[in-house]
């Protein structure tokens, strides 16, 4: 039987799953290697969510992320031993102006991804990295990129564009949006559990490591929290989000702090684990009982509010807010801050629907629907890597 491996390839992390080549293919095993770079470590677990497999990589080479995958396939192949990998599909962070949909990577298309590096240095050579380790693993399947840019890639010039001369605007200094990939699995997901939602004005928050919100009419998106770069909007993890241009002016001017220097503040020390001087972890923060975690949780709740309220003056209104994320999935406490401060939008939640994270949160009186809906941005990859190797597009390699 046909099977596609789809890659997630973070700066440190490579999630893969594999799945079975089909119009709507069906997980059979889901992995995630961490800390590559420094101790890394593999986690493989079957669709029911039983681990097969979880171990330390001490191999010569399995630190980096050629190495992560070689060791990623290894567990694959003695789990799956009939798998046959016709297609490959990559989560490609940026696709630029001109890819809006998922496209089959050839050594032309390959090269163009590289030229984007610039617009993405922290997390698109992994993602290069990631295509390169599986063309030479699986050089018969198809290798598809799904990019995180090209859902927002229809977004109306206003909210495309910086103010800033027009040929900045002409050599893509845009504004991109990303998590694309998990916006457009919510969208689907949302046409089948509320066709008249999706229909509608939602805004869609997907509080992750990474975060960002969208605005989307018609399970289209509209709006986006992240600009240019994965840096802007809410704040992150580790990311810092929206920031006065001005403080990057003054730390290079009066700090004398490098470009590089910067880029390591903003992407690495700043937003929760910046604020708390504790953890980028929520479950931590919301475990602790700082001052430090108290305020970093409170300015995040606090900017995904503000966001909420810029993206409803973008729809012209609201019908439906979804969470999503390992943050907006998991986290009541969070959505509860969130939505308490929100009544004035017509958002209103029920509490014991929030602490059970049930699909619906809101209360029946509520304008606004509120919801939890996981995601699944795998399975948005799979999905188009299996439909563009076709039925015998490739003569397919054994994992
Ligand atoms: N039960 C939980 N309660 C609160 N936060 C949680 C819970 N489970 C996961 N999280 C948080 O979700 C975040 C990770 O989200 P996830 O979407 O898995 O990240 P990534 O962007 O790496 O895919 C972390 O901040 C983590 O603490
Ligand atoms: C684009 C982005 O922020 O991705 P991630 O959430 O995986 O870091
Ligand atoms: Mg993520």
């Amino acid at each position: 039987m046909s099977h596609v491996l789809t890659l997630n390839a973070g700066s440190s992390s490579l999630k893969f799953a594999l799945f079975t080549a089909e119009a709507e293919p069906r997980a059979l095993a889901t992995g995630l290697v961490e800390r590559i770079g420094t101790t890394p470590q593999l986690k493989l677990k079957s669709a029911t969510g039983g681990v097969l497999a979880q171990a330390r990589l001490e191999l010569p080479g399995g630190r980096d992320h050629a190495g992560a995958l070689k060791a990623a396939l290894a567990q694959l192949r003695h789990h799956y031993p009939d798998a046959r990998i016709d297609a490959v599909g990559h989560r490609v962070v940026h696709g630029g102006r001109n890819f809006a949909a998922p496209l089959v990577l050839d050594d032309a298309a390959l090269m163009q991804l590289e030229t984007l590096v610039p617009f993405a240095p922290l997390h698109q050579p992994h993602n290069i990295a990631g295509v390169k380790a599986a063309l030479e693993a699986f050089p018969r399947a198809t290798q598809v990129a799904c990019f995180d840019t090209a859902f927002h890639r229809h977004h109306p010039f206003v909210n495309d564009t910086f103010a800033l001369p027009r040929g900045y605007y002409e050599k893509g200094v845009r504004r991109y949006g990303f998590h694309g990939l998990s916006y457009d699995y919510i969208a689907g997901r949302l046409k089948q559990l509320a066709p008249t939602l999706h229909d509608g004005r939602c805004i869609v928050a997907h509080l992750g490591n990474g975060a960002s919100m969208c605005g989307m009419v018609a399970g289209r998106s509209v709006a986006s929290s992240m600009g240019f770069s994965a840096l802007d909007g809410l704040p992150m993890g580790t990311r810092s989000g929206q920031i006065d241009p001005g403080v990057l002016l003054y730390l290079m001017d009066q700090e004398g702090m490098s470009p590089g220097a910067i880029a390591e503040l903003l992407y690495t020390k700043s937003g929760l684990l910046g604020l708390s001087g504790l953890s980028a972890d929520m479950r931590t923060l919301l475990g602790s009982d700082t001052p430090g975690a108290r305020e970093a949780i409170d300015y995040f709740t606090f900017r995904i509010r503000r966001e909420m309220g810029g993206l409803a003056a973008a729809l012209e209104g609201l019908d439906a807010v979804i969470f999503t994320g390992g943050i907006g999935e998991n986290a009541a406490p969070i959505r509860e801050k969130v939505c308490a401060g929100m009544h004035w939008l017509g958002i209103e939640i029920d509490a014991a629907a929030n602490a059970a994270g049930e699909l619906v949160i809101s209360t029946p009186l509520s304008r606004v629907h509120v919801m939890v809906i996981p995601t699944n941005e795998e399975l948005v990859i799979a999905r188009a890597a299996s439909a563009l190797a076709g039925s015998g597009a490739a003569s397919g390699a054994t994992a």
